[in-house]
């Protein structure tokens, strides 16, 4: 990484950052969100999670100085033909709200049976070791489940407490953060790209 191995968490979502925390800590990585830097949400303007996470990993980078990881993610149901995808935080419009969404897509899917409601979280991360660095690191993982008909559990955020995962007989809500973090998009894509620099900058 870099010499003090301190880098800026380009995100403003308190769940995001809870998640990068418990994974990061224990390597020894001084994470620090972007709001310590004043730094602002950037529009999502980009039309896959790879645009926009660049977009959040640039401006953080830019406005602290500092590298800079940026999560992009989103729910893709199959039944909605992918919605709600990368516009999954302002599902049900702005101000983006977890439990609007929530009831949004079970709207959304009140006529869909049971087996026809399939789809996958995707988490896309983006490495920047500074806001102009023509290389990015980009990692992109998935993680698949079903839309339950009500919500179950408490913890997690997001649409966690609809994500079903027929492996495990809970909701993704009901998971332990461990267990969480060791299966999920984001746990999993974290690791890879924590591979990838360790082998990089050594
Ligand atoms: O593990 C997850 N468990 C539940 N829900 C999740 C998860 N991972 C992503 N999601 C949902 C939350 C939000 O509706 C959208 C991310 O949107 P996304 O723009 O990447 O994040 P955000 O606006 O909340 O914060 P920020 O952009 O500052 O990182 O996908
Ligand atoms: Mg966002």
């Amino acid at each position: 990484m870099n010499a003090s191995n301190t880098l800026v968490l380009a995100s403003g979502n308190a769940g995001k950052l809870r998640e990068f925390n418990q994974l990061l800590s224990p390597l020894g990585l001084d994470v620090r969100p972007q709001a310590e830097f004043g730094v602002h949400d950037v529009e999502e303007t980009g039309l896959t999670f790879v645009e926009n996470a660049l977009l959040k990993a640039r401006e953080a980078s830019r406005v602290s100085g500092l590298p800079a990881l940026a999560d992009d993610s989103g729910l893709e149901v199959d039944a909605l033909h992918g919605a709600p995808g990368i516009y999954s935080a302002r599902y049900a419009g702005e101000p983006k709200s977890d439990e609007r969404n929530n009831e949004k897509l079970l709207a959304a899917l009140s006529e869909c049976a049971e087996g026809q409601r399939t789809g996958r979280y995707w988490c896309v991360l983006v490495y920047l070791r500074h806001a102009e660095d023509p290389v990015p690191v980009i990692v992109q993982r998935s993680w698949e489940g079903e839309i339950l008909a009500h919500p179950r559990g408490e913890g997690g955020f997001g649409y966690d407490p609809l994500f079903w995962l027929p492996d495990q007989g809970m909701s993704v809500a009901e998971l332990q953060s461990e267990t969480k973090n060791r299966l999920s998009h984001r746990g999993r894509a974290l690791h890879a790209l924590v591979d990838i620099l360790k082998v990089a900058h050594g």
